[in-house]
């Protein structure tokens, strides 16, 4: 049995997503919170306990990123300040069409190193090279939702190809990982995949008994191409393919109609808020204050460091605060405790996740320490304030994933960081040739 003692911290619990900070202890056994509140565990606890000195430092759920691309962390900065369509088709996809096995895991291993370091314990990815990117989240102990991304222009022969390549994917590693890794399946887009296609993916799903993920309503003019190619905007597309009949992960969902958002609620699908990308692409705004206002399911997401262009969680949290007020006029939209929600207890409950997300007698032990004896933590007028509007992934002093420590006084335990810096290097350098 293993035992572990946070000794006289300062804890934001995010228990029914309420940011209150609590002064005391907890105990972690085998990976699963045991006790949290302000006495101190008795002595027979306290016995053979790892003890971790709490003072100065902020406990809090690790964060949950909802949207993702690890792979592509090898092509951070290659190509900015272009429209979605542009930098998909003629810089992303010929770049990736290059990548071989050991490209993958170089970004796979880049994006999760970055991601336990600004605090991230659980994400979302979808890829069409997932093997690498599972084995490499097993590796470094990082819990994972994956899904074999396809893309559905080629040949029907293609796509049954892909489709079964995702389910076997989906299969094989399913709860792989001492369940740490959690898989869907994934048709990339509505306009990367013909309605049969998405149908014969939606039928596998129910197979197997999975969630399904997409991008959805990104841009403007996908919605209008979809509206030409279909005669319908794409969440009634995707309803009459059946799409939500399974659980359903909508990355961006950026232009949608107030129709479009009741019924998104009232067919239960989570939604991945991914805003600086959303900015970076000028894809638009997505309208969070409303989906909020009706109940939908909302979390957020980085997608990847090709397009946003870091993978550190705390961003999207500030930036989920302040662009809705901006954007509306209203400062009370979005307010810190909401961004901080949506970080972490929102993000667990948009991927179905009932174990992560708070710190609770019964959950599994996913937490982050925050150093807060700097400057910018000072004075102590609000810690959820400080959060969301002053702190960043840097930090970010310890992390822990079912109980094991990873990363520890800012240094990965479980990766080597020099070594995964430089083979992101040369692969990337591979890559131009
Ligand atoms: C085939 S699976 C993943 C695929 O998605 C592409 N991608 C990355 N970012 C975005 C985005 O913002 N919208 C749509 N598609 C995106 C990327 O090329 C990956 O290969
Ligand atoms: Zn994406």
């Amino acid at each position: 049995m293993s035992r572990l003692w946070i000794k006289e911290g300062s804890f934001i619990t995010m228990a029914s997503h309420q940011p209150e900070v609590l002064r005391g202890h907890m105990v972690v056994e085998d990976g699963v919170i045991q006790y949290i509140g302000e006495n101190e565990p008795a002595a027979s606890v306290q016995e053979q306990a790892v003890i971790i000195n709490g003072q100065g430092l902020l406990f809090m759920p690790g964060l949950v990123n909802t949207h993702g691309h690890a792979p592509m962390s090898l092509l951070r900065g290659f190509s900015d300040d272009q429209k979605l369509q542009v930098w998909l088709q003629e810089k992303m996809w010929p770049m990736e069409a290059k990548y071989s096995e050991a490209d993958t895991k170089a970004g796979s291993d880049l994006a999760i190193a970055e991601m336990l370091l600004s605090g991230t314990t659980t994400f979302v990815d979808m890829y069409d090279r997932m093997e690498q990117v599972a084995q490499a989240s097993i590796d470094a102990g990082i819990r994972a939702f994956l899904a074999r991304g396809m893309i559905g222009l080629g040949s029907v022969e293609e796509q049954v190809s892909k489709l079964e390549d995702a389910v076997a994917f989906a299969k094989q590693w399913n709860g792989a990982g001492e369940g740490r890794i959690q898989t869907m399946l994934a048709p990339h887009a509505p306009y990367t995949c013909p309605p049969a296609f998405i149908e014969r993916i939606v039928q596998a799903a129910h197979d197997l008994d999975l969630p399904l993920h997409t991008h959805m309503s990104e841009t403007s003019a996908e919605v209008q191409q979809n509206v030409d190619d279909y005669g319908k905007r794409p969440v009634d597309h995707l309803e009459e393919l059946g799409f939500f009949t399974r659980p359903a992960l909508l990355a961006h969902a950026v232009h949608l109609t107030d129709d479009e958002i009741a019924k998104l609620a009232q067919l239960d699908a989570s939604i991945s808020h991914n805003p600086i990308s959303n900015l970076k692409l000028a894809s638009g705004v997505a309208r969070v204050p409303e989906l909020l206002r009706a109940g939908v399911k909302l979390s957020l997401g980085t997608d990847s460091a090709a397009s946003n262009n870091n993978l550190d969680l705390f961003q999207e949290i500030r930036a989920a605060a302040l662009l809705h007020k901006g954007v509306s006029g209203d400062p009370t939209v979005v307010p810190a405790h909401t961004a901080l929600a949506l970080g972490t207890s929102m993000g667990a409950q948009a991927i179905w996740h009932n174990h992560i997300g708070t710190l609770e007698t019964g959950k599994a032990a996913d937490f982050i320490a925050i150093n807060i004896d700097q400057p910018h933590f000072f004075p102590r007028t609000d810690l959820v304030s400080h959060l969301v509007y002053a702190a960043n992934g840097r930090d970010v002093e310890h992390v822990w994933v079912a109980g094991k420590q990873l990363v520890k006084h800012r240094q990965l335990l479980t990766m080597d960081e020099e070594k995964i810096r430089s083979e992101a290097q040369a692969s990337f350098e591979r890559l131009l040739t």
